[in-house]
């Protein structure tokens, strides 16, 4: 589902009125006519209100005028407090509100906090209240009475239906300017914002409906999907088929190269992912003094010694490791290799040298260090790189916090200059392709914040390969799947203690239920 930053939904209206000839006020009528529609339905119960309506100086105040000229005429009882002085309110929603005046609708004009508050305390009992202060047009933190209205809003018991996207929160990035309204019910117009499937934003939306405006498809459709929000419909045709006729040789085998003195842990769940996304066979190449632990502890999984120096994986090994790719179709390298310097050098050899599709994580992250210009020079590369920040913060060279800032752009400006395909961790994970899309997915919940979830989804992404998919598709089938076995996950077993093998365990159902067209999508 494609997701619009504010910019590009500012294009979009721009098109429809000056391209097109659309007036600004028939879209106005299409959004609030459409939001009042969806509330009064969605809200049935509490008829005849009375209902609250906030609205801003903007056109996001706009739409709230039209809510309120049609609840009024259906029945509804109707207050419209706009905290701007009526010289302020211009355009498009300056015509409804004169409209809304002139048909008699309850209007106050509250552009300060003393008449607001005042009002607000004056008012009767409100069943519902309408957030049209802010849409897409937010440009600063809200403060003053604006940030008053907020908290009242926050705080007043009722339930809340934002117009477009909840006040406060940054369309494009998600973040909250000041305060930000927490919405039951988001009503946006168009198409979903980027910034309300991005974390803290998502989180203020409630539940997420996008009403049509009478933009033309046309125009929604030609318009770059930089952005799109991962659905079951469009991750669910990428599963790689699974022929009756097919043999362990079909589903492909994938070379894991894990593991160290200590850290094995991380190198057999990479290796059961692998086999848990279906993957015919899986070899795990890990040094010499763990191989018979891991031997012992994985039973599906084949294990290969490699030479080592401390417990690690030494440059010696890099010969074998040649041997070892040959007859394989996927590699996945890093999860507890350690960051000695033999092995950091076999790290970057290896993917320099191997042909293979790759998906590179934890300390193989760590052994590309900062700003890794010679992937770049590596001809043919097809590498997935997962990162958590930590990690993308060393690649980078950025702060973990700015990172966290602008997930999305981190992410993209990282998957651009290296042309690789990138899975930033973290909520929500975002995969950005080489050349510039971003893809969300919206699954995912902090049980699985917890050691061992990035080294499964080594396996599962390296799964994905070695059963043929592309490096696009393995990411983003993988982090859908991964995100969907941990909510299932969490659905039965809360969302705090969950263990990664727990979650391969369920990886076999999440897929059957994906291929079985199973999934409900949640937008938010
Ligand atoms: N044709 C259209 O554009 C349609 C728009 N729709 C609705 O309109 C809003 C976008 O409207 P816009 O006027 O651009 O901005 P907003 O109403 O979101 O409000 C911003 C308003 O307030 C000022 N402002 C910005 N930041 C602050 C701040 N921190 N404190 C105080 N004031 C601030 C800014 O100058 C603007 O004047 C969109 O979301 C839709 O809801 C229609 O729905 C469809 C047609
Ligand atoms: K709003």
């Amino acid at each position: 589902m494609k997701l619009l930053t504010a910019a590009r939904m500012r294009e979009l209206d721009r098109q429809a009125i000056e391209d097109l000839g659309i007036p600004g006020v028939v879209l106005m009528e299409n959004a609030g006519r459409g939001a009042a529609e969806r509330l009064a339905r969605c809200y049935a119960e509490f008829f005849p209100g009375p209902v609250l309506i906030l609205a801003g100086k903007g056109n996001n105040g706009g739409d709230g005028y039209v809510i309120a000229r049609h609840l009024l005429n259906w029945g509804w009882q109707v207050q419209t407090l706009v905290l701007a002085e009526p010289s302020a309110i211009v355009g498009d929603a300056s015509v409804n509100l004169d409209i809304l005046t002139r048909m008699g609708g309850q209007v106050a004009f509250v552009p300060d906090e003393h008449r607001l508050l005042t009002a607000l305390d004056e008012l009767g009992a409100t069943r519902l209240v309408v957030d049209a202060l802010f849409g897409t047009g937010l440009c600063a933190p809200v403060r003053g009475h604006y940030g008053r209205a907020i908290d009242w809003i926050n705080a007043c018991g009722r339930p809340v239906v934002a117009v477009d996207i909840p006040s406060g929160v940054d369309a494009t990035h998600g973040s909250l300017l000041g305060k930000a309204v927490r919405a039951d019910l988001t009503l946006t117009f168009a198409a979903p914002k980027l910034g309300q499937a991005l974390y803290p934003g998502w989180a203020q939306v409630g539940t997420l409906e996008v009403l049509d405006i009478g933009i033309p498809a046309t125009l929604l459709a030609a318009c770059e999907e930089d952005f799109r929000l991962v659905t079951a419909a469009e991750v669910g045709p990428l599963l790689p088929a699974r022929p009756a006729t097919g043999h362990k040789g079909t589903f492909g085998h994938l070379l894991v190269v894990a593991g160290s003195r200590g850290k094995t842990g991380a190198a057999a769940l990479a290796a059961e992912g692998g086999l848990r996304m279906g993957a015919g066979l899986v070899t795990l190449g890990c040094p010499l003094s763990v191989q018979p632990a891991m031997a012992i502890k994985l039973t599906e999984v084949m294990t290969a010694s490699l030479a080592e120096v401390d417990g690690a994986l030494a440059l010696a090994a890099g010969e074998a490791l040649r041997d070892l790719w040959r007859d394989k179709e996927a590699l996945a390298v890093g999860p507890g290799l350690g960051t000695s310097e033999e092995t950091t050098e076999l790290v970057r050899k290896l993917v320099r040298e191997c042909p293979l599709p790759m998906v590179i994580d934890a300390d193989g992250l760590n052994a590309l260090g900062p700003y890794p210009s010679f992937l770049r020079d590596i001809p043919d590369l097809q590498a997935v790189l997962t990162p958590h920040p930590g990690e993308m913060s060393r690649l980078t060279g950025t702060s973990v916090a700015d990172i966290e800032a602008d997930r999305v752009g981190a992410a993209r400006r990282f998957a651009l200059d290296y042309r690789v395909t990138l899975v930033l961790k973290g909520a929500r994970t975002i995969v950005a392709l080489p050349d510039g899309r971003v893809r969300i997915t919206a699954g995912g919940n902090p049980g699985m914040a917890s050691g061992g979830m990035g080294d499964a989804l080594t396996g599962i992404i390296g799964g994905l390969l070695a059963q043929g998919l592309t490096v696009e598709s393995a990411a983003v089938l993988g982090v859908y799947l991964h995100a969907l076995a941990g909510d299932r996950l969490a659905v039965r077993q809360g969302n705090s203690g969950l263990f990664a093998s727990d979650l391969l365990r369920e990886l076999p159902a999440a897929r059957a239920a994906l291929a079985a067209g199973e999934i409900e999508d949640r937008l938010c």
